[in-house]
C-alpha cells in the first residue's frame, strides 16, 4: 500500500514560560525556567495515498499543531514524519496572507512560498478567481476582507495549486451555505482523483459525509483511528459523557452559589424512603417492555411545615445526560403536605416509547419559595427490554412518507 504520510513516535512540546518576556530572555540566558507542555504526545499513524481523513477532537486537542507540523509550519520536537508529494494547506484563514497586499498580489505571494512558477500561477488566476467569486475585492487589500472572503480566497489558492494532498482546517465553517457546498464538491473531485485530504471540521455531519476514514486525537494523543462510521459513533458517545459530566459540575455549582435556592438537609424537612418500580401489572420490577407504562412510588414523610409542595421527575441516559424533565412550576404537581404522615406517591410514566437501553430516574420536591429537596432516585437504572429494531438514539418518533 502506497502511502502519503508516515508518521512515527511524533511528539510536539512547547515551552510555557511565566511571563512573555522570558521567552525572549532565554535566548540569551539558557536556563530561564519554563514549563512543558505536550501538544502532540507520541502520535503514530500511516495514512494511505488517496484517502480522505477527517481528524475529529475537542478544542486544544492537538488537531491542529499536527497539521501544521505535516505541512512544516512547526517542527516536531521528536519523532519522524514523511509525506508524499506536494502540500496545499489552509490552516489558519490568515496564514500565509499579507494583509497589506491585494487578493490578487496574495495569490502570488502564496505561489511563491509553495515553490511554484510565476507562469504557473498565470494560468491558474482565472480559476482561482472565479472560484474566490468575491468580486471587485480581488483588487483591494486583504486587510478589507471580511473573514468569509478570506475563507474563500484561502480555499480557492489551497484547491488550484494542483496538490497531491490537501489539508483544510475548519475553513468551511465561516462560509455561506452556498461556498460550503462549492468547497465539498471541489474536495469530492479531489478525492475521485484519488488525492489524499485531511480534513479538520467540529461538524460531524459534514465529516461523516465526506470522509471515509477518521482519527481521533485527545489530550495530544491517539485516541482511535479507523473507518469514519465507527469513529464518529464512538466520539459522539464520548462527547455525549462530557456534556453531562459538565451539566453535573453547572447544576452542583449552581446549586452551591444560588442563595435563593436553598437546600435543607431532607432528614430535618422532609424524608423519602422505599423507591420502587412497578409494571402495569403492579408487579416490582426495573425492566419494561417499549411501550409499556413506567410506574413507581416512593414515601414521603414532612417534619416542618411547607406550604405549595409539589413533585417533579427527570429522565437520563444512562451518560446522566437529561432526556425528559417534568414541569417544576406546574400547579398539577402539587402533593399532600400534611405533617407527621406517611404519605406514598404513586406515579405512572405512561407509553414510553424510548428506545432499548438503560435509564436514570430521579426527581425532586419542590416548595412555594422554590426551596428543594433532593428527594428520591432509583439506585439502579431502569431497562427497556430489546424487541424489533425500532431506530438510534432515544426515542421511536412515528415518521409517514409519500414517494
Ligand atoms: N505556540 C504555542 N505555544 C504554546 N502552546 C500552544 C501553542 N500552539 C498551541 N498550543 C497549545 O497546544 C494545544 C493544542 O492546540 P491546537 O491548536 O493544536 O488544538 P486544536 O485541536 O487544533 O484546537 P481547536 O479545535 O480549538 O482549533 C492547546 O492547548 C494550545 O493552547
Amino acid at each position: 500500500m502506497e502511502h502519503s504520510i508516515r508518521i512515527n513516535n511524533l511528539t510536539k512540546i512547547y515551552k510555557i514560560y511565566k511571563k512573555p518576556w522570558h521567552r525572549i530572555k532565554n535566548i540569551f540566558f539558557k536556563k530561564t525556567k519554563y514549563k512543558k507542555f505536550y501538544a502532540l504526545k507520541n502520535i503514530s499513524i500511516d495514512i494511505p495515498k488517496g484517502e480522505a481523513i477527517g481528524v475529529l477532537g475537542k478544542n486544544g486537542a492537538g488537531k491542529s499543531t499536527l497539521l501544521k507540523l505535516i505541512t512544516g509550519v512547526a517542527t516536531p520536537s521528536s519523532g519522524t514524519l514523511k509525506t508524499e508529494g506536494k502540500i496545499s494547506a489552509l490552516l489558519e484563514l490568515t496564514s500565509g496572507f499579507d494583509n497589506e497586499l491585494t487578493g490578487i498580489e496574495n495569490i502570488y505571494l502564496k505561489a511563491l512560498t509553495m515553490g511554484m512558477q510565476k507562469k504557473d500561477m498565470d494560468k491558474q488566476l482565472q480559476r482561482i478567481i472565479d472560484f474566490a467569486d468575491i468580486g471587485d475585492h480581488i483588487y483591494q487589500p486583504v486587510r478589507t476582507y471580511s473573514s468569509g472572503m478570506k475563507a474563500r480566497l484561502g480555499f480557492a489558492i489551497s484547491v488550484n495549486v494542483d496538490p497531491d494532498i490537501l489539508i483544510v482546517d475548519e475553513a468551511l465553517s465561516v462560509g455561506d451555505d452556498v461556498f460550503k457546498l462549492k468547497c465539498i464538491e471541489r474536495m469530492e473531485e479531489f478525492k475521485a482523483q484519488g488525492k489524499t485530504i485531511l480534513f479538520v471540521s467540529h461538524s460531524l455531519f459534514t465529516v461523516k459525509s465526506f470522509c471515509n476514514k477518521c482519527m481521533w486525537i485527545k489530550d495530544g494523543e491517539l485516541v482511535d483511528y479507523g473507518d469514519t462510521g465507527e469513529i464518529v459513533h464512538k466520539y459522539e458517545v464520548f462527547l455525549k459523557e462530557e456534556r453531562a459530566k459538565q451539566k453535573k459540575e453547572m447544576t452542583e455549582e449552581a446549586r452551591n452559589n444560588n442563595k435563593n435556592v436553598q437546600i435543607l438537609s431532607k432528614k430535618e424537612v422532609l424524608e423519602t424512603k422505599n423507591f420502587k418500580f412497578f409494571n402495569s401489572k403492579g408487579e416490582e420490577t426495573n425492566i419494561f417492555d417499549y411501550e409499556e407504562d413506567i410506574g413507581y412510588s416512593f414515601d414521603y414523610i414532612v417534619k416542618k411545615p411547607m406550604k405549595g409542595l409539589k413533585w417533579c421527575f427527570t429522565i437520563r441516559d444512562a451518560e446522566y445526560g437529561e432526556i425528559y424533565g417534568s414541569d417544576k412550576r406546574s400547579e398539577n404537581h402539587l402533593i399532600n403536605n400534611d405533617m407527621d404522615l406517611k404519605h406514598t406517591l404513586k406515579a405512572k410514566l405512561r407509553n414510553i416509547k424510548l428506545l432499548p437501553g438503560k435509564y436514570h430516574l430521579s426527581g425532586e420536591l419542590w416548595d412555594e419559595s422554590g426551596a428543594f429537596y433532593v428527594s428520591y432516585s432509583n439506585k439502579k437504572p431502569f431497562e427497556i427490554r430489546e424487541e424489533g429494531f425500532k431506530g438510534t438514539g432515544y426515542f421511536y418518533i412515528d415518521h409517514e412518507y409519500e414517494n
